[in-house]
């Protein structure tokens, strides 16, 4: 990891590392991360933290074995279990004489602009207040379709919504191996990444019953948060204290996922990965040239088909003619208007959609590529 000023972190710690082997939460570990929180904030570090461990601790109040996988179960279990946790966070961090806030998300809060928006200044507000954000994912009341599904994703859209400098991400291996070193002896850790899409077929699965995602998660995390311009640390939890020495430059030793050098900002990170796309729309080779090669806008003469439903202004997904995803924009027509005026130029489309006097179906402006140009 390279030296640079970090003042603003965003650590997520998962459940594999704050479950006690005997089941339930393991008071030792959210100890140790508390202190290290404390002492991170004590050398002018801003710190957030997403955790996970709802659903690990209410199985340690209920005494089940395993982790339920039926979604009713998941969310019973996680409603007696999150209480539990943030009480235990909240009890460490006033021992350092901090507070904590907790903030549940469902995806759905962060999907219209509005609502991104407003998360953005409720934590800016907290963040001026001194106060530590304690997130997790609102599983009680999310709805299937509408997950997060994972702490790693929602900390990478997390750390694009705080402006946090790093997103530290705390798990039970050293960081990313060939392969999944559980089950492959000869796998090597990776120190550092330049491109997440060049080691995604490294992932495996979770290494606990407690886990949720595994490497497949966190590559997922990476490619957010590294397209936000903010590198990655993966860090085997039992390595915390290595962070203590962020500032002075000495890199923890897990694997460094470097950030792009053409980083995404403002709305353009949100049409990405916080807006919920509601179709698509396939065009032609030269518009996908047009889009990734040229900085063009999409007009309706390059597009082919559509699929799904959606209203105008809506995020729609723009896919090539082999059906792989090059963008994502907010959309001026509705799918039916487009299907009307595919291939047409934009005379034609006028005289169809009359009260419709733009030249783009998505402006540039409102488009963001989601493969590397
Ligand atoms: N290529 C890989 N490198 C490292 N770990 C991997 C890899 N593929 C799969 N894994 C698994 O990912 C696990 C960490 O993810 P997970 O179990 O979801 O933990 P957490 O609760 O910390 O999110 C590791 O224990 C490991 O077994
Ligand atoms: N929101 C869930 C955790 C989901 C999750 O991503 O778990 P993990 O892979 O352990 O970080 C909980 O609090 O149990």
């Amino acid at each position: 990891m390279t030296a640079h000023e970090v003042r603003r972190v965003v650590i997520k710690i998962g459940s594999s590392s704050l479950n006690h082997p005997k089941g339930g939460l393991d008071d030792q570990a959210i100890s140790e991360i508390v202190a290290v929180i404390a002492a991170l904030k004590q050398k002018g570090i801003e710190c957030i933290l997403v955790t996970s461990g709802a659903v690990a601790a209410g199985m340690g109040q209920l005494g089940l074995p395993v982790r339920p996988q039926d979604l009713a179960g998941k969310q019973a279990v996680s409603a007696v279990g999150q209480g539990v946790l943030i009480e235990r966070y909240a009890r460490n961090f006033e021992r350092h004489g901090l507070v904590g806030a907790q903030i549940l998300l469902s995806r759905i809060d962060l999907a219209e602009a509005s609502r991104y928006h407003n998360a953005q200044n409720t934590l800016d507000k907290l963040l001026r207040l001194h106060v530590v954000p304690i997130i997790n994912e609102n599983d009680t009341v999310a709805v299937e379709e509408l997950c997060f599904g994972d702490n790693d994703s929602l900390s990478a859209l997390v750390a694009g919504l705080v402006h946090s400098d790093l997103l530290i991400i705390l798990t039970d291996v050293d960081g990313l191996y060939t392969a999944n070193p559980k089950n492959n002896s000869a796998a090597e850790l990776i120190k550092e990444v330049t491109d997440v899409s060049a080691v995604e077929n490294m992932a495996g699965g979770a290494g606990s019953l407690l886990g949720t995602g595994g490497m497949v998660t966190k590559l997922r995390a990476a490619k957010i948060a590294t397209r936000f311009g903010i590198g990655m640390l993966l860090l085997n939890f039992s390595r915390i204290r290595e962070l203590l020495n962020l500032s002075e430059g000495q890199g923890p030793n897990g694997t460094y996922f470097q950030p792009a050098k053409h980083r995404l900002v403002g709305r353009k990170r949100w049409i990405a990965y916080a807006g919920l796309s509601e179709g698509s729309i396939q065009v032609d080779d030269g518009a996908a040239k047009a889009l990734m090669d040229e900085g063009k806008s999409l007009l309706a003469k390059g597009i082919i088909g559509t699929e799904g439903t959606w209203e105008r202004k809506e995020i729609v997904r723009i896919t090539n003619l082999q059906g792989e995803e090059i963008a994502r924009g907010v959309v001026e027509l509705r799918s039916d208007e487009v299907q009307q005026v595919k291939g047409l130029h934009s005379e034609k489309m006028h005289q169809i959609i009359s009260d419709f006097d733009g030249q783009e179906v998505i402006h540039r402006d409102n488009m963001t590529l989601m493969v590397d140009a």
